[in-house]
């Protein structure tokens, strides 16, 4: 890919959840010798001019990031002793994006592929302008954290957190939402339970 195209776009990674089916923080689990959360960050730097990594946890993540990572601290939620949602975190992002187009990462996804995600970034001139994502769909509905979206939604998306959403399904059915076609699903795997885990290791 040539500097321009990579220039036009932020990378967030989101790494603010709680893990409850791994039962440990799937950030930090290696594989292939690499903790999952390095591994999406270092897809995400060959795509994207500036990579966010967004958490409560910087502490716990800098020294397996690159010293010049750059992590931003979520908000927390005392009272529930948690962070407030992928949406928040995503929000508070998206506020520093000075791009016209955002690429959203869980730190989940070990099978992600640059060559992909190149592929994908071409696919952000021919977007209608009344889109405000362009997302994988899958049969359940939008693939929220594996896409991008236009900076432009941030109004659209304080609006709706304002109200009291805080579902990336709820609030993506509210608006016009590009299907990216997807030849190769692997990519979008999720490691979310350690049987996802062993999966990946056999
Ligand atoms: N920054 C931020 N990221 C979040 C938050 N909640 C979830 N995420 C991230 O969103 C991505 C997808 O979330 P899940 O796959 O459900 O991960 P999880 O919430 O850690 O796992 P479970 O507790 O098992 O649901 C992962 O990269 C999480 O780290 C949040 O409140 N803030
Ligand atoms: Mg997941």
């Amino acid at each position: 890919m040539n500097i321009s195209q990579a220039e036009s776009v932020t990378a967030i990674v989101l790494a603010g959840g709680q893990s409850s089916r791994m039962g440990r923080d799937k950030a930090l689990i290696s594989v292939n010798n690499m903790p999952l959360i390095r591994q999406v960050y270092e897809v995400a730097q060959e795509c994207a001019s500036v990579v966010y990594v967004v958490t409560p946890w910087i502490e716990r993540y800098q020294d397996v990031l690159p010293s010049n990572c750059q992590l931003i601290r979520e908000v927390y939620d005392l009272e529930a002793g948690k962070p407030h949602g992928p949406l928040i975190g995503f929000r508070q992002a998206l506020e520093l994006v000075q791009t016209d187009w955002v690429l959203l990462l869980a730190c989940d996804l070990p099978n992600l592929k640059v060559e992909v995600l190149q592929s994908w970034l071409q696919q952000l001139p021919e977007v209608p302008e009344d889109a405000i994502a362009l997302l994988p769909r899958h049969p359940k509905g939008w693939e929220p954290l594996c896409g991008f979206y236009r900076r432009c939604c941030l109004p659209l998306l304080s609006e709706y957190i304002n109200r009291g959403g805080r579902s990336f399904q709820h609030w993506l059915a509210e608006h016009s939402v590009q299907k990216l076609p997807v030849t190769q699903p692997e990519v979008l795997f999720n490691c979310n339970t350690p049987a996802d885990l062993e999966a990946l290791e056999n």
